[in-house]
C-alpha cells in the first residue's frame, strides 16, 4: 500500500463491537450455504417440533470456521431452547459431566465443542444420558457399591468435531443426526461478507466482497476476519467505501495471496520441496520443521492446501502435487 495516510477526519464505520456473537446468524433462514445440511436440519427440527419431541442428538464436523457453533445455537433458537456450551478437552472428571447434566432442563441444548477430545470416563456417562436420559451413578466402593439411577429431561446433545474418525464408535453411534459441513462456494461467502459488512456497517462493494470471499479459504470465519483488517486499511487509509483495489493493497500486506494461501501455507509447501524432495514425509515431521504441533497442520492448514490440489495425504505421509510444485515455483515470497 504506497498511500501516505491521511487524517481521519470522515470515518463511516462503527466501533469495533462487532464480536462473534452479534455476527452470527440466529435463524436458520438466516444462514448462508451449506444448503444441504441446512434442508436436512430444516426437516428434522420441524419434524420434532411437530411431534413435540427434543431433536435427536446432532454431530456436525467438518473444517474450523465453517458455522458448526453457529448451527448449534441456530438449532436451540429454531427448538425455542436453551443452549450450553461446553469444551471436551475442559471436562475431565466424569463428575464434571453428570453436575451439568443434572441441572439441564427439558429440550435444553448441550453444545459440546472438540467433541473428539472427550476424555473416556466423560464419554461413559454420557452413553446412558443419550440413550436412555438417565444418569447412572456409582455410590461406595467394593462389593457395598450399589448403582443410583438419576432420570434426566430430554435433551439434545450437539457434538461438533473437525476430526470425526477420531469419535469413539459407542459416542458416534449415539448420534442420530450426523452432518458434515465443507468449505463454502464463492458465492456464498461473497453473500456472507456482504451480510457481515452490513452488521456491522461497513461499505463495501460487490466486486470487494467477491474478491474477500475468492482469498478466504472458503471459510466464514477468515472471510470475517479479512473484512475486519479491510476496514482497518480502509479507516486509516480514509477510504470510505472498500473497493477490489483496497482489498488486494490490504491483503497484500497481510501477505494472503489470490488463493488465500498464507505464509504459513506457503511454508509447509516450501519445506515439503526443499527439505523432502516433495515428500512423502510422515506429518509428526512436517510439523516439527514448521515449529507447529500436529493437529494444527492436521486441521487447519491441510484441508484447504488438499482441497485446492497443492498437496496430497498418501498412506506414507504428506506429498506435494505437480501444482503445489508449480505453485511454490511461482513465488518470490519467502
Ligand atoms: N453460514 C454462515 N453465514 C453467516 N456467517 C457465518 C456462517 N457460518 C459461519 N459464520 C460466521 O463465521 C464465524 C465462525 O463460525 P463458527 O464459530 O460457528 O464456526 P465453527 O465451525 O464452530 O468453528 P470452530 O470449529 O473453529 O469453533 C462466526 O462469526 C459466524 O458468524
Amino acid at each position: 500500500m504506497n498511500d501516505t495516510p491521511k487524517p481521519n477526519d470522515f470515518i463511516p464505520f462503527l466501533k469495533d463491537n462487532d464480536d462473534d456473537t452479534s455476527l452470527r446468524p440466529k435463524r436458520l433462514s438466516e444462514f448462508i450455504g451449506q444448503d444441504k445440511v441446512r434442508a436436512n436440519l430444516n426437516v428434522f427440527i420441524q419434524a420434532s417440533l411437530a411431534r413435540d419431541e427434543s431433536l435427536d442428538h446432532v454431530i456436525l464436523y467438518g473444517p474450523p470456521g465453517l458455522g458448526k457453533t453457529t448451527l448449534a445455537s441456530i438449532i436451540a433458537n429454531e427448538m425455542n431452547a436453551a443452549i450450553r456450551y461446553l469444551s471436551g478437552p475442559s471436562l475431565t472428571r466424569s463428575g464434571d459431566v453428570a453436575s451439568i447434566l443434572t441441572t439441564i432442563s427439558d429440550r435444553d441444548v448441550l453444545f459440546i465443542d472438540e467433541v473428539h477430545r472427550l476424555p473416556r470416563v466423560c464419554e461413559e456417562i454420557l452413553y446412558g444420558a443419550m440413550e436412555d436420559f438417565a444418569l447412572d451413578i456409582l455410590i461406595g466402593k467394593g462389593p457395598g457399591a450399589r448403582s443410583v439411577r438419576i432420570n434426566l429431561p430430554p435433551f439434545t446433545l450437539i457434538g461438533a468435531t473437525t476430526r470425526i474418525s477420531l469419535l469413539s464408535a459407542p459416542l458416534r453411534n449415539r448420534f442420530g443426526i450426523i452432518e458434515k459441513l465443507d468449505f463454502y462456494n464463492q458465492g456464498d461467502l461473497s453473500a456472507i461478507v456482504l451480510r457481515s459488512a452490513s452488521v456491522m456497517n461497513i461499505p463495501i462493494n460487490q466486486d470487494a466482497s467477491d474478491e474477500v470471499a475468492r482469498r478466504s479459504r472458503g471459510t466464514p470465519r477468515i472471510a470475517n476476519r479479512i473484512l475486519k483488517r479491510v476496514r482497518d486499511f480502509a479507516q486509516y487509509y480514509g477510504k470510505s467505501t472498500i473497493d477490489k483495489q483496497l482489498v488486494r493493497d490490504a491483503l497484500e500486506c497481510l501477505e494472503i495471496d489470490d488463493m488465500g494461501l498464507n505464509r504459513m501455507d506457503r511454508n509447509l509447501l516450501k519445506i515439503l520441496m526443499d527439505h523432502y524432495h516433495g515428500g512423502p514425509v510422515g506429518i509428526n515431521n512436517l510439523a516439527t520443521m514448521l515449529g507447529e504441533d500436529t493437529a494444527t497442520v492436521e486441521e487447519v492448514y491441510e484441508p484447504f492446501l488438499i482441497k485446492v490440489g497443492l498437496l496430497i495425504r498418501t498412506p506414507r505421509g504428506r506429498m506435494i502435487t505437480p501444482q503445489g510444485h508449480q505453485y511454490i515455483k511461482g513465488k518470490k515470497l519467502l
